[in-house]
Order: C-alpha cells, then sequence, then structure tokens
C-alpha cells in the first residue's frame, strides 16, 4: 500500500437544491501530482475548499497522512484560491512575510523565505511594489508565492495555471514538479489538458459532483473507447458506415477515422477496407486527454437527453 497522503473520501455537498459533491472521492499521495479536471461547475472548487477546510461537506472525510484534517494539519497546506486572496493595496514582500508569520513561522524565516520565492517566481524586483500596481500575471505569481511561504506539507492550487504566459506556466510547472519531488502531494485543477497530460502523474475527471475517472495518463487512454485510422486510397466515402459497432468520426482525403464500439471486430474493419483496394496504413490510435474529456461530458449529455 503506497502511504497515505491527501485523501478525499466520500465528501457530498450541496448549496440548497443544487447537489455540488456526491461522494466525492480520490487521493494524492505523497510526491504525486495529481490533476483535477473537470467542466464548468463539475465541483473541484468546492472540493478545494472543503479540504482546506473554508468550507464544511455535509457527509465524508478529508484525511492527511492517515489522519482526520484537523485545524493544526491545516496550516500545513498552501493554498492558492480560485479567487485569489491578496490584499491589493499591500506590498508584496510585506504581504507574504505576513502570511507566512501567519502560518507560525519566526520573522527571520519568514523574511529568508518571501526572498527566496520572490526570486525563485521572477517578482523579486516587485517586492516593494502593492500587489494591485502588477500586471495579473505577476499577482499569479505572488499568488503561488503565498502558497509556497510557509513551505507547506500539502499544496492545493485552484487553476494556478489560468491566464499566465508561456514562460510563468514553465516556471509554475517546475515548482509544482520539484514540490512533489520533495513529497509533498500536490493537486491542482486545470482547463488546459495539454498541460495537466504532461505534467501530471495521476489524473481525476469529474462530472457533476462526482469523480467519473482516474488514473494515470497510459491508463486512462488505454480505457478509450478504441479509434482507427484507415488510409485506403480507392475507398470513397460511405465504405465503413454499415460496419457493425463502427462509428465514423471523419476523413481527411483517403485517410479515415473511425471509433469502435466495446466489443466491436476490428478484422471486420480491415476486411471491409482492403474490399476497397489497397490499404496503405491501418493504426490504433489513442484518445488523447482532450478526446476523454469530451467522451466523459458528452455521455452526460447523453444521459441528460435519455432522462
Ligand atoms: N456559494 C454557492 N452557492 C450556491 N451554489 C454554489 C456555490 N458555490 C458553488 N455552487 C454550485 O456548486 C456547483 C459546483 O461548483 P464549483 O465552483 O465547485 O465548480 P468548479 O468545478 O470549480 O467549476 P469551474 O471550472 O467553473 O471553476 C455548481 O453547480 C455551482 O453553481
Amino acid at each position: 500500500m503506497p502511504e497515505p497522503g491527501l485523501e478525499i473520501d466520500a465528501i457530498s455537498k450541496r448549496y440548497g437544491k443544487v447537489v455540488a459533491l456526491e461522494k466525492m472521492t480520490f487521493d494524492v499521495r505523497p510526491g504525486e501530482l495529481f490533476g483535477f479536471v473537470g467542466s464548468n461547475g463539475a465541483g473541484k472548487t468546492t472540493t478545494m475548499r472543503i479540504a482546506l477546510g473554508v468550507l464544511s461537506a455535509d457527509a465524508g472525510e478529508v484525511r492527511f497522512a492517515g489522519s482526520p484534517i484537523t485545524h493544526e494539519t491545516r496550516r500545513h497546506i498552501g493554498y492558492m484560491p480560485e479567487e485569489r486572496g491578496l490584499y491589493p493595496k499591500m506590498k508584496v514582500g510585506e504581504q507574504l512575510t505576513y502570511l507566512a508569520r501567519l502560518h507560525g513561522m519566526t520573522a527571520a524565516d519568514a523574511k529568508a523565505s518571501t526572498e527566496r520565492w520572490t526570486e525563485r517566481l521572477g517578482v523579486a524586483g516587485r517586492r516593494d511594489d502593492e500587489v494591485e500596481k502588477l500586471s495579473l500575471g505577476n499577482q499569479q505569481r505572488v499568488q503561488l508565492a503565498a502558497a509556497l511561504v510557509h513551505e507547506p506539507r500539502i499544496l492545493v492550487l485552484d487553476e494556478p495555471f489560468s491566464g499566465l504566459d508561456p514562460v510563468a506556466v514553465d516556471v509554475m510547472s517546475k515548482v509544482l514538479k520539484e514540490k512533489a519531488a520533495d513529497g509533498v502531494p500536490v493537486v491542482f485543477s486545470s482547463h488546459q489538458l495539454d498541460l495537466v497530460e504532461r505534467l501530471c502523474d495521476r489524473i481525476g475527471i469529474v462530472r457533476s459532483g462526482r469523480m467519473e475517472a482516474m488514473g494515470t495518463v497510459s491508463q486512462l487512454r488505454a480505457g478509450g473507447a478504441v479509434r482507427l485510422l484507415v488510409d485506403a486510397p480507392q475507398s470513397g466515402d460511405g465504405w465503413a458506415a454499415n460496419l457493425p459497432g463502427v462509428t465514423v468520426l471523419g476523413r481527411d482525403g483517403a485517410v479515415t477515422e473511425l471509433e469502435l464500439a466495446d466489443g466491436a471486430d476490428d478484422q471486420l474493419v480491415i476486411r471491409a477496407a482492403l474490399a476497397t483496394g489497397p490499404v496503405r496504413e491501418f493504426t490504433r490510435k489513442l484518445p488523447s486527454l482532450t478526446d476523454l474529456f469530451r467522451s466523459v461530458v458528452t455521455e452526460h449529455h447523453h444521459e441528460e437527453a435519455a432522462a
């Protein structure tokens, strides 16, 4: 059994009639970067707020290192809220030192940590500026510094990459990877699926307050619907239209992209392709994270339409 990190265990939450979370369950292990993805309103922010303790759950439990999270454990969480939370009129350096002190650091450690993180995140030159005078991207770098300045043992970041330029994305990615390499469980939400695919050890896809799919990128991709690319230069439109369990997704010149339903026979497809003439290529294509995300979200729409 891997060492327990941050565990979100069957958390449910309603806002009046709106069910925001329904037994949301996942864990982020020490040293792991976990990507939390889902459409708008799926419940990511609500989950993170509950993990941090700024919102209470109706049911379920949040644990860290095997024990329920307490007020004391929460001091060791580095949190980047979606609505951000810096004091606009306070100077960057003063603000970070103040936050580090609030988390229990000595004045000297707080100052040293502020210097280290502002250097690292490329905002050292702005330490004497008020936060509101910084560009949005630089405010976000400071916001990350605020999540890191007390050297947290858990990192929970709500859309830390939104609005960042590519250089800042690289800096943020590096810092998160380093923190994970130090043994910190790191969870962040994002709509930038290419980034999530590239960075994360594991990914959870949420839909309507539930965890729908979870695993490494390759596990998720292997579990998605099988797609085929067939290059048959003499085939006309419609050559695969009536094959059982086969959906034609599109055609680009002589190349047809197909999706196979569970249990559909790919040998039927190759025979049908060969019946049109030569076949130059017949390949299985693994779905991207974006494809998987879409299919999770689209299934939902089908279910809703059928309900
Ligand atoms: N304070 C609130 N009062 C009422 N409903 C709320 C409140 N906060 C969130 N909700 C509802 O709870 C559900 C989950 O919202 P949440 O903000 O957690 O989603 P999200 O996955 O973070 O979305 P996004 O990607 O848009 O940030 C939504 O239906 C939302 O409208």
